[in-house]
């Protein structure tokens, strides 16, 4: 099996995606990341660009990388320029990085539109750019762009440039789709006159680099090492000019855990979700939970009858298992749930219940009837466990609710004034407290607190983190359902609770309960044990 070769270009490429701006630090953290992860090459961009690039590479000279080559990104010199003479290509000498990434022209529209050169100076560029570089004793590896696009138009040409770029001491031949319309089977077709241009000599090493604009990025990647291709560039979580490049979280996995390819080593793959995240984070990038292998529902089972299969054998329901890139299954409760996810959930909880228990098929109904009426349970963690608890006899609440009353003022002199009362029972007394507040629910939140205080000091420790509003039925206006998330922290665990009522305040106030109530219980009942 041959061995695959993988470049990154998260931190040249990735750049180039609409949205992303990553600092030097950026860089090298995630550079630091991607050597951690096992990765072979790292672009970190291009010094003749700009003066962050220029400063990632004076800065990454003192970080000592386990694995990975740092590599510079810039393009042959320019037409009729001495290539000594070229800034581009001394400030990729500058850069002093033991790989260079070369990009020239294989498609004659370029040369002749975008470059408005001649074909011949064209090849003159990247023969005195590529051997000029090698002869520097830098790793020199040769991105042909619009190769495929340009075999289309005229094959020859396209070729020649290949061998020229060989010819002059390329190490690697990167095939690249730059505009990303090539399809599937018009990469293998096109590979195999590449093959059968140097006579089928493996001598020479190309790669693969594609863009998704057609969807295909990875796809095309694949097939291309099918066909000998044994250098494969692309990104984390697939960042890229336009719609991106060949999402290397998908490659990587698929090459290893499907194909039999050894690109990284079974423990690196595991670190993959992580790094995913990372980047995610550092881009400042909402993670997509839907990506493939990595994306936090990846492994997510909603559907009853995917958590009863699920739960007697996880193949019937899984590609992979989800620890070999180091995700993790969740098993959903919602409206679409059986007894199998409620099961799987309380077990996780540290309930055992039979799935033939009456109970359950009582709090199946009771989820699919509250989901109806507006319920999210997925989000909710905590007030799903409290609907469990309490449909199984256990009694986790610690005080009840007498009344609550809001008063919002608003003064002529247009300041607002927020007061909330709150009465409830507890230990066989009455607190009854009133406290200010921003708004209403803060005022709520303020006047419960008071309340509790006095007899929970570990209050003190729970924080709400999110609040989050749903307007369920927008076409009824100010009179629509609303449904409330909020998300509570101890300063260790996270807890999600929901409210659902047409008064904003009720939903709030039905989601504050199950947050404070359920942090309550689970400090007590942990000091119990
Ligand atoms: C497929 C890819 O993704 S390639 C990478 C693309 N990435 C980027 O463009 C990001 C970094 N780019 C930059 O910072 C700037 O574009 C620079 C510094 C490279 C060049 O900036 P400028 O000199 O202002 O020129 P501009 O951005 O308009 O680019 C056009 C110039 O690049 C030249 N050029 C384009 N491709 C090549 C090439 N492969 N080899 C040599 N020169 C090239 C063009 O001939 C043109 O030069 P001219 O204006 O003298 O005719
Ligand atoms: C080199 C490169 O980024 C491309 O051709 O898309």
């Amino acid at each position: 099996m041959q061995r695959i070769e993988v470049y990154d270009t998260t931190l040249r490429d990735g750049s180039q995606g609409e949205g992303i701006n990553f600092s030097v630090y950026d860089k090298l953290q995630i550079a630091k990341k991607l050597d951690e992860l096992g990765i072979h090459y790292i672009e970190g961009g291009w010094p003749g660009s700009n003066p962050k690039d220029a400063s990632f590479f004076r800065e990454v000279k003192k970080l000592s990388f386990k694995r990975a080559k740092v590599s510079a990104f810039g393009s042959t010199r320019r037409a009729d320029v001495k290539v000594e003479e070229d800034r581009n290509v001394r400030l990729l000498l500058e850069a002093e990085t033991p790989a260079v990434a070369i990009f020239g022209k294989s498609w004659t529209l370029h040369v002749q539109e975008a470059l408005k050169t001649t074909l011949e100076e064209n090849l003159r560029m990247i023969d005195d750019t590529v051997s000029y570089l090698a002869g520097k004793g830098v790793e020199v590896l040769y991105d042909a762009e619009h190769f495929f696009d340009g075999f289309k138009d005229d094959p020859d040409y396209a070729l020649k440039t290949l061998k020229v770029a060989w010819e002059a001491g390329a190490r690697v031949l990167v095939l690249c789709d730059t505009n990303g319309g090539t399809l599937p089977f018009e990469v293998e077709e096109i590979i195999d006159r590449v093959w059968d241009y140097f006579n089928g000599s493996r001598d020479v090493v190309l790669g693969i680099h594609a863009h998704n604009d057609s969807g295909v990025a990875v796809a095309n990647t694949l097939v291309a090492v099918r066909k000998g291709v044994s250098h494969v560039q692309g990104t984390i979580n697939g960042l890229g000019e336009r719609c991106g490049n060949a999402n290397l979280c998908s490659v990587l996995p698929n090459l290893q855990l499907k194909m039999g390819y050894c690109p990284l080593n079974e423990e690196d793959l595991k670190k993959l979700t992580e790094v995913a995240h990372f980047v995610y984070e550092i881009a400042n990038l909402r993670p997509n939970d839907y990506d493939p292998y990595v994306g936090r529902s990846a492994f997510a089972h909603k559907g009853g009858i995917h958590a009863s299969a699920m739960l007697r054998n996880p193949r019937t329901y899984e590609h992979v298992p989800p620890e070999s890139v180091g995700n993790r299954r969740k098993i959903l409760v919602s409206e679409q749930a059986g007894r199998s996810n409620i099961v799987h959930r309380a077990k996780e909880m540290g309930i055992e219940i039979d799935p033939r228990d009456p109970r359950l098929f009582e709090l199946v109904q009771k989820i699919k009837e509250a989901e109806n009426y507006g319920y999210q349970y997925e989000g909710a963690d905590a007030s799903f466990e409290i609907l469990l608890r309490n449909t199984l006899g256990e009694n986790i609440d610690l005080f009840s609710l007498k009344g609550f009353r809001v008063i919002v003022e608003k003064r002529e002199e247009g300041e607002t004034i927020t007061e909330a009362t709150v009465k409830i029972d507890i230990e066989n007394e009455v607190a009854h407290t009133v406290a200010e507040g921003d708004g209403p629910v803060h005022a709520l939140d303020n006047a419960l607190r008071k309340a509790l205080k006095p007899y929970f000091p570990d209050l003190e420790r729970i924080k709400l983190t999110d609040y989050k509003v749903r307007v369920l039925s927008e076409k009824e206006g100010t009179a629509a359902k609303i449904r409330v998330l909020i998300q509570t922290t101890d300063g260790e665990k996270e807890w999600g609770t929901v409210g659902v009522s047409t008064n904003i305040i009720e939903a709030s106030w039905n989601a504050l309960i199950d947050s404070i109530k359920y942090g309550l219980w689970k400090t007590i009942n942990q000091k119990k044990h």
